[in-house]
């Protein structure tokens, strides 16, 4: 039987997707299933990992079944992943030590501050081209040793593995074969040099990790290894791609020259650039991070990592219950002219980039007693357009390149105002393809090159656009308005930290 088929896991924030693709790179089935949040305490966030391996093994299982497509038709499995999200388990029973401690948590701030008095931001800048913030799986790693008894005899030992989730999906599907990562993951560790291509034994020593916890790093499309038999009825897929979510989109989008553009709009945003085959380094508050490695190179990003995006229409959905659904924003915000001098400011896990504050907290600043459910939620939307102005001023600053239009996808595309309200604010046309899957599609293209299914110039040609978002805000209007939500961040920023008055 002929082997046509990709399949991608897409294991994102808040739900594990696994999308078929045929050799047109046209999705032919799509299975989702979200999962537990767990928020035990204000600022932290975790997930169980067992249950996103049940979950991402069952929607994968579900897609081949209603699609009445056998194993054996796949060519390859792409795995794409949230990153940073960090589990630590034991190699020989295979079951977490721990919950795994997920990007949005903050638990690690105090730890972040004392490697920034310790004067480690610059190495940290320079070596893995990040900074020092909660954000990333090292200090989480090193939270989890120093919390969980046992745990750090254990992995001196060399008994306790660390993985992203790529990482922890690959080892249960090889049945504990492959211990592997990608270098799009492994750059947002805080662990691995960006410049040597290696762990960096400093960040290691400086965090105390030992470095037997950690998986090998290879590139984004090769096979790294097979299913275990038993996973999919016999057949033996092969694992041909791997990269953290954000790239993967980047490729997806196939942003492969220099200077191009894409922003995914899930629970998070995420602008990435393709800054080709050497590390740019920020000053205005971005990061630096490997884009993929693949035929024998590694590529470079700037990215603009903005914690909550979707998150934010979530949040009105599920705790405020202001709309039924996230699709709803659209309908309600939609029926007002603007916001009424609202600004919704969704710090709820502290400010990324440009700002990188990780005691800054959520906030909504100019309610009236005209203010209605209509302005809430559309100073809600307007949020996601307003953090990804910020960081593409930011990008604009470090690169010298102006943006001409911007590539979006992701699930929060949808929302046709907030399309329009990003092109007015940015005052440039937005993008939107007809596959906005792009972050499974990059997965795919990624396993699909190792295969032989297809090329990467091949890969080119095969995104089409569904719309274009043209500005029609005048710049005075965009500008004033602009200017109020400068004003309204500043004034969440810090809230947390016990020291300010
Ligand atoms: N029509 C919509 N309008 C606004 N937000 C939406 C809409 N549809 C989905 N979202 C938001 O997009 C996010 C889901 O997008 P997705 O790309 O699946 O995210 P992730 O990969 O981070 O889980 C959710 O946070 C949801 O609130
Ligand atoms: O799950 P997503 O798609 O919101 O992506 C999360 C990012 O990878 C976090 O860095």
């Amino acid at each position: 039987m002929e082997k046509q088929y990709i399949l991608s896991f897409d294991q994102g924030t808040t739900s594990c997707r696994a999308i078929l693709f045929n050799r047109d790179a046209q999705i032919v089935g799509v299975a989702q299933k979200e999962f537990t949040q767990y928020y035990p305490t204000p600022g932290w966030v975790e997930h169980d990992a067992m249950e996103i391996w049940g979950s991402q093994m069952g929607v994968a299982r579900e897609v081949l079944e209603t699609q009445g497509i056998k194993p054996s038709e796949v060519a390859a499995i792409g795995i794409t992943n949230q990153r940073e999200t960090t589990v630590v388990w034991d190699r020989h029973t295979g079951r977490p030590v721990h919950n795994a401690i997920v990007w949005q948590d903050r638990r690690t701030a105090p730890l972040c501050d004392e490697l920034k008095e310790r004067g480690l931001e610059e190495y940290i800048r320079e070596a893995t081209g990040l900074v020092a913030d909660a954000y990333f799986s090292g200090t989480k790693i090193r939270w989890i040793l120093d919390n969980v008894e046992g745990a750090r005899e254990k992995a001196e030992r060399g008994d306790l593995l660390f993985g992203t989730m790529d990482t922890w999906l690959v080892w249960n599907l090889t049945r504990g074969e492959c211990h592997v990562t990608d270098v799009s993951n492994a750059s947002r560790t805080l662990l691995y040099n960006i410049c040597t291509l290696e762990w960096d034994q400093r960040m290691l020593d400086e965090l105390g990790i030992p470095a037997a916890m950690l998986p090998e790093v290879r590139p984004s499309s090769e096979v790294y290894g097979t299913t275990g038999a038993e996973m999919f009825g016999g057949a033996r897929v092969p694992i041909a791609g791997i990269a953290g979510d954000q790239q993967a989109a980047l490729f997806g989008q196939a942003c492969f020259e220099k200077g191009m553009v894409k922003n995914t709009y899930g629970t998070g945003c995420f602008l990435l650039m393709n800054t080709g085959e050497t590390p740019v380094p920020s000053k205005s508050g971005l990061l630096t991070t490997i884009a993929w490695g693949l035929n024998g190179k590694v590529e470079y990003a700037l990215e603009g990592a903005i914690f909550i995006a979707g998150a934010a229409v979530q949040w009105l959905r599920d705790e405020l219950k202001l709309i039924d659904s996230a699709e709803d924003s659209e309908y309600y915000a939609g029926k007002v002219d603007d916001a009424g001098g609202v600004y919704m400011v969704p710090a709820f896990a502290g400010l990324g980039a440009p700002y990188w504050d990780m005691y800054a907290r959520g906030a909504i600043f100019g309610l009236t007693r005209g203010t209605r459910k209509e302005h809430i939620t559309r100073a809600t939307l307007d949020s996601l357009a307003y953090q990804t102005r910020d960081v593409i001023d930011a990008m604009q600053a470090d690169s010298g390149i102006t943006l001409k239009s911007l590539r979006v996808d992701g699930g929060a595309v949808a929302n046709n105002v907030v399309m329009q309200f990003q092109a007015d604010m940015l005052g440039v046309n937005v993008d939107r393809p007809v596959v906005t899957e792009s972050t499974a599609l990059g997965a795919a293209y990624l396993a699909g090159i190792a295969v032989g299914l297809w090329t990467q110039d091949e890969v080119v040609n095969k995104g089409r656009l569904e719309r274009t978002f043209e500005p029609q805000m005048n710049a005075e209007l965009r500008e004033r308005r602009y200017k109020g939500w400068k004003k309204a961040v500043r004034r969440t920023m810090n809230w947390e930290r016990e020291d300010e008055e």
